[in-house]
């Protein structure tokens, strides 16, 4: 795993707003930046002073104007990306709210759309969210994981390419509850970004959501 050695991490966070009731998700189609052209939660960086919720609510405002209440907005897990070659990685604060208020609106960067559950475009998405987000869609949170992820060769992410293949080696396991360990996908999906999941490790944790995840995967302490 030499390749996927880190030594610092951004924070970012990441917020699915769903209808229980209608089962659907709400996503917005990134038009520009990292991950352009792939449908995702709604999120970005935390800005220095602001905790990763309030970090999390304003992005969410931002991108599809819309606003949630304190008390609708939960913690649904922690996951840390790591790009091989790339010593920092992206700790995701992943947050989901049931609830919203105001009108949900495009803006320059994102344009947003709700899915049924069992329509959700996994192949116009990150390659990993097939693995966690219907955990979050079926209530099996929280989760915490690390996610390893390998950029494409160029001829793989062109229009028309149906498979590449891609590393297939089972992780070592975390503890705690349950754990899943990955083997990741033989075929990469030429519309799902410019990187392939090569490998995981997710827990759904019976601890709570942890705080944070050290650079060396270890879990210091639960938020509840
Ligand atoms: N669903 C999913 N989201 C991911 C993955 N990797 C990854 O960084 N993200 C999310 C986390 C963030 O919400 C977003 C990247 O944040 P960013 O810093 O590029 O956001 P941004 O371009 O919107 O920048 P800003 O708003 O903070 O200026 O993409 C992934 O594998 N799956």
């Amino acid at each position: 795993m030499e390749s996927f050695t880190i030594t610092s991490k951004k924070v970012l966070t990441l917020v699915l707003v769903i209808d229980k009731a209608k089962q659907m998700v709400l996503l917005g189609y990134k038009k520009r930046g990292f991950g352009a052209h792939l449908w995702n939660g709604f999120g970005g960086k935390v800005e220095p002073g602001e905790t990763t919720r309030e970090g999390a609510l304003r992005e969410l405002e931002e991108e599809a104007g819309i606003t949630v209440k304190s008390e609708d907005f939960k913690k649904a897990g922690i996951l840390l990306f790591q790009f091989e070659n790339d010593p920092v990685a992206l700790e995701t604060h992943v947050y989901k709210s049931y609830e919203f208020q105001g009108q949900i609106r495009e803006c320059e960067e994102m344009r947003p759309q709700w899915f049924a559950f069992a329509n959700v475009p996994y192949d116009q998405m990150w390659e990993d969210d097939q693995i966690w987000l219907p955990m979050l869609l079926n209530g099996q949170d929280p989760f915490y994981g690390r996610i390893y992820l390998k950029r494409k060769p160029v001829e793989d992410i062109q229009e028309g390419e149906t498979t590449a293949a891609v590393n297939t080696s089972t992780s070592t396991h975390v503890n705690h509850s349950t754990t899943m360990t990955g083997t990741s996908f033989t075929t990469a999906q030429p519309k799902s970004g410019p990187f392939a999941m090569w490998d995981y490790q997710l827990v759904h944790s019976l601890q709570g959501v942890p705080h944070e995840i050290a650079l060396d995967g270890t879990i210091a302490s639960f938020e509840n």
